[in-house]
């Protein structure tokens, strides 16, 4: 995988960025291009302590190995809290265990005491200082990003996650390995994988990951041929970021929210650590008018957080299978949800049904806010 150093990466392959890099012009140029051809990088020399980074993987580690009635009482996850496999229409059939956290500091210290009882502060403490150095890391790519778009305001983007009611949030993902038999009934050694966490795009500004040494993340890269997967090697010492719904729409579209899945597989367990940095819930999302010329229109109409998070849970509520017609409603507003008709014909009966597609479903989502 090449390391960007010349402001050049071979397309199709996984943008690399080292972000101490001295040359900070060519930075913000880079992190755009990427942002814009795959709305996803990796980056190196963060300069998150190492010992931040250990006691996070080992605390999470620590929850999900404790007996399933434990980590029941952190549950069920609505949709804060300890969740397994129904992760939403797309990852129904997922093969992960969740934890999902707010990522304020008091929010963290309250759930802190359902999730592990007698270390409580010790979690907290630990979730709240990683939760401290990657959202910093998040505010320092979001300002070179505005700087190299020719933003007058740098902070445009970085101040909503800075933002004390900002609605950020932190997620911990276990994939458990599965066992996998061949014809004979006999263990082998299968590395195929299943889906853990179904296709979708993160609904959030900016998102900022990181794993243990197990394969397992997936991106659909814009530059590579339509529906092909293309595998992120796993590497615990960096951080993968990708661009949320969010920014794609307050960057007129310049910058992608890119499609992602993640699978579990049969030989070894996959640990994902997840900040989504998000704004407040009263927050407008819009583009930003140095991002609307002639030769790129306005092609978002302005949406609270709090709007497009109440329409995605509502899509994260409809059945892959809908009785027609069917809408949906978010604060008064009727909406229709494209749907695929097919008539079915069960003896003389002949009835519609209608259904819409993991695919369609993330299609739809930003969609419903293009002008
Ligand atoms: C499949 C889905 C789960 C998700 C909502 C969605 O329809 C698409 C985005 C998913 C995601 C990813 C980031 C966060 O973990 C999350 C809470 C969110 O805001 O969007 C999840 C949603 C979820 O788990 O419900
Ligand atoms: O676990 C992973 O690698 C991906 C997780 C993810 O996409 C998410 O939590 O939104
Ligand atoms: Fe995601």
């Amino acid at each position: 995988m090449p390391v960007v150093r010349n402001g050049r990466y071979r397309a199709g392959s996984i943008p690399v960025i080292d972000i101490s890099w001295r040359s900070r012009d060519m930075l913000k140029e880079i992190i755009v291009k990427a942002c814009e051809e795959c709305g996803f990088f990796k980056v190196i020399n963060h300069g998150i302590p190492d010992d931040v980074v250990a006691k996070m993987e080992a605390v999470g580690l620590g929850f999900f190995s404790l007996p399933v009635a434990e980590k029941q009482q952190a549950g069920p996850a609505n949709p804060l809290g300890y969740g397994s496999k129904t992760i939403g229409p797309n990852g129904d059939t997922g093969e992960v265990e969740y934890l999902l956290l707010h990522a304020n500091p008091s929010s963290v210290s309250l759930r802190a005491k359902s999730i592990c009882k007698e270390d409580n502060i010790e979690f907290s403490c630990v979730v709240n200082e990683y939760v401290e150095s990657v959202k910093e890391l998040a505010c320092e790519i979001l300002e070179l990003l505005a700087s190299g778009l020719g933003l007058e305001d740098t902070g445009a983007f970085s101040r909503l996650i800075r933002d004390k009611e900002s609605d950020s949030l932190l997620r911990l993902n276990h994939y458990p390995s599965f066992p996998s038999y061949c014809n004979n009934n006999k263990l082998e050694e299968n590395k195929v994988g299943r889906v853990g966490f179904g296709e979708h795009t993160d609904p959030q500004i900016l998102t900022l990951l990181r794993s243990n040494g197990v394969a397992g993340l997936q991106i659909l890269s814009p530059s590579t041929d339509a529906g092909a997967w293309v595998p992120v090697p796993p590497d615990p010492a960096a951080f993968f970021v990708n661009v949320g719904d969010a920014l794609q729409a307050m960057t007129n579209g310049r910058l992608v929210s890119v499609r992602h899945r993640a699978m579990a597989n049969s030989y070894n367990t996959r640990l994902s650590t997840v900040f989504f940095g998000a704004p407040p819930l009263h927050a407008w999302i819009s583009p930003i008018p140095e991002m609307v010329t002639t030769l790129r229109p306005r092609r978002y109409r302005a949406f609270t957080w709090s709007e497009f998070k109440k329409m995605i849970a509502l899509l994260v509520k409809t059945e892959d299978c809908l009785e027609v017609p069917q809408r949906l409603e978010i604060e008064d507003q009727c909406v229709a949800l494209r749907l695929n008709h097919r008539t079915e014909s069960t003896g003389s009966e002949k009835f519609e049904t209608a259904s819409i597609c993991a695919e369609d479903k993330e299609a739809w989502k930003i969609s419903q806010y293009l002008t």
